[in-house]
């Protein structure tokens, strides 16, 4: 068997950790296409330097339930998730969070953005694979696109995992999202002056911090964070700076 027709989604213990840590389990139809998904990326690895998570146990802790654990707390989000929300993950790579998110939520609108246009045309192959039609892409710097009528403060929830350090997230993220709307920054380690730094920064950007969430994962037991950031008032127009400024220059 190779590698990658493990059936890594479909395992009895898989089910049971969704169970556990999720209170959640995928259906027959999502667990084809989680490993429809595996598939596709350990396939286009193999031409574009994508990810270096291509083991399957790695696969499913790191890129499916890490994606997921990041929403999971918030119960109202899940629900409106359910019911449809307009959902952004900035920095999305190979599809991470926002993938996951798409095939378990097909009523939310799910935009993923990069600033490099070879991973989005893999992610553009991925979509039309997997048939995810609640889902579109979109190339470019998170800076620009913060300042795009057509984007600016019109997302329900941005997602934003390892983009950088946690005031840049913010930066991306909060001007993307509409007033009352949420930011979720995906971390691994956190500390104290992080938390500092990022009240500072959230403040000036119209948002709060929420939640510190730490968990750890199932597999590895590895240390996570998420960061919950409510948006409470606009963002100031200067924000988000000029491309490069937010992580040259963090708040
Ligand atoms: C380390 S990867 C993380 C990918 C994915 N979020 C994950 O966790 O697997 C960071 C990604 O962010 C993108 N990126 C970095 N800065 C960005 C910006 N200012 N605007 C949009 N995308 C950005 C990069 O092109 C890269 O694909």
């Amino acid at each position: 068997m190779t590698l990658e027709s493990l059936p890594i989604a479909s395992l009895p213990e898989m089910a049971e950790i969704w169970q556990q840590t999720l209170n959640w389990q995928p259906t027959d139809q999502q667990q084809k296409q989680f490993q429809q998904l595996y598939e596709l990326i350990v396939e286009g690895n193999r031409q574009l330097n994508l990810t270096r998570i291509t083991e399957p146990e790695e696969f499913w802790e790191k890129h499916l339930w890490d994606s997921l654990r990041g929403i999971a707390p918030k119960q109202q989000f899940i629900s409106s998730l359910s019911a449809g929300i307009s959902v952004i993950d900035i920095g999305t790579g190979a599809g991470f969070p926002g993938l996951p998110i798409s095939i378990i939520f097909p009523n939310s609108q799910i935009t993923l953005l990069d600033s490099t246009r070879k991973k989005i045309n893999f992610i553009d192959s991925i979509l039309s694979n997997l048939s995810l039609t609640n889902t579109k892409t979109l190339v470019g710097r998170a800076e620009e696109i913060g300042q795009e009528n057509k984007h600016r403060q019109r997302y329900d929830l941005a997602l934003i995992r390892a983009v950088g350090t946690a005031s840049s997230c913010a930066e991306y993220s909060l001007p993307l999202v509409k007033q009352g709307g949420l930011a979720v920054i995906y971390r691994g380690t956190w500390t104290q002056e992080e938390s500092q730094s990022l009240k500072n920064a959230a403040n000036q950007l119209g948002g709060v911090i929420e939640l510190i969430e730490e968990f750890t994962t199932p597999f590895t037991n590895s240390i996570r964070h998420c960061i919950y950031l409510r948006k409470v008032v606009n963002t100031p127009i200067q924000f988000p700076r000029a491309v490069g400024i937010p992580s040259q220059k963090p708040l």
